[in-house]
């Protein structure tokens, strides 16, 4: 598979990224095989990753992407759904997330009863409620063809959107339901009734926008790839985002960015 660090930047809506621009951090976490990595390469790469292997520990990919006039990135970290890869992830994977997407594959109901397991463990790190989250149910192109309300359809052995609209709002999510195989649209399973990727990741990069104050003027550069460090001036509400440095930069009036 191709690495992504090599693809992220060549697939950007922007065509030359920005010396300064807010950068958030993504994390994605869904059971094995829900299809995080084909969702974030959909939404970075533009297209459906045929072959994939399990994710190893966290794969890492980017998309600039502008939102009413503002350049963002998106920084995705695609973490690995299976325990036995997931023993190399760190507490530092955790560290600095503004927002987190919940994947679940709506032709998989063990995959949406495993939910509750993935959002304690992101409390555990202190991503609760306070952070951005959506839930978003992928492979809704697997699903059952029907003419009538699809919010009804109850094909044994799926996930109802009725369903997982109760579960998004008892904790505090958004939901979507896509394809990172087949753009959603007429006379398709789903019949246009679901949600692009692009759109769930342009409604989450508008959120993370409005919910964050602006970078502070002269914000000293020690952040991520020469950008502003999202953690420190992107961040607004949330409670693990940045901490205060060890002592103040003595030239300037602001605190230095730690992360
Ligand atoms: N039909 C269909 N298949 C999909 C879709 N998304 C992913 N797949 C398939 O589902 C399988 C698993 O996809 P991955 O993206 O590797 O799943 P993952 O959640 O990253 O898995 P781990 O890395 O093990 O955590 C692959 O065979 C994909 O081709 C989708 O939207 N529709």
């Amino acid at each position: 598979m191709e690495s992504s660090l090599e693809f992220s930047n060549s697939f950007t809506s922007v065509s030359s990224p920005s010396a300064r621009c807010r950068i958030f951090k993504i994390i994605v976490i869904g059971d094995s095989g829900v299809g995080k990595t084909c969702l974030t390469y959909r939404f970075c790469a533009g297209e459906f990753l045929d072959r994939t292997e399990a994710t190893i520990g966290v794969d890492f990919r980017e998309r600039l992407v502008e939102v009413e006039g503002e350049k963002i990135k998106l920084q995705l970290w695609d973490t690995a759904g299976q325990e036995r890869f997931r023993k190399s992830m760190v507490q530092q994977y955790y560290r600095n997330v503004h927002a987190v997407l919940f994947i679940y594959d709506v032709t998989r109901p063990d995959s949406f009863r495993g939910l509750p397991a993935w959002i304690e463990e992101c409390r555990r790190y202190s991503l609760g409620q306070e952070i951005t989250r959506f839930l978003v149910g992928n492979k809704s192109d697997l699903r059952d063809t029907c003419s009538c309300d699809p919010s009804s359809i109850n094909v044994e052995g799926q996930v109802t959107r009725d369903q997982a609209q109760k579960f998004a709002a008892a904790h505090g999510m958004i939901l979507f339901e896509t394809s990172a195989k087949s753009p959603p649209g007429e006379g398709e399973p789903g019949g246009g009734h679901q949600d692009r990727v692009e759109d769930v990741f342009m409604a989450l990069a508008s959120r993370l926008k409005r919910q964050t104050r602006p970078p502070p003027p002269l914000l000293n550069n020690t952040g991520v790839s020469g950008s502003y460090c999202g953690s420190y001036c992107g961040s607004y509400t949330g409670t693990a985002s940045f901490r205060l440095p060890a002592k103040k930069n003595p030239h300037k009036d602001f605190w230095t960015c730690t992360c």
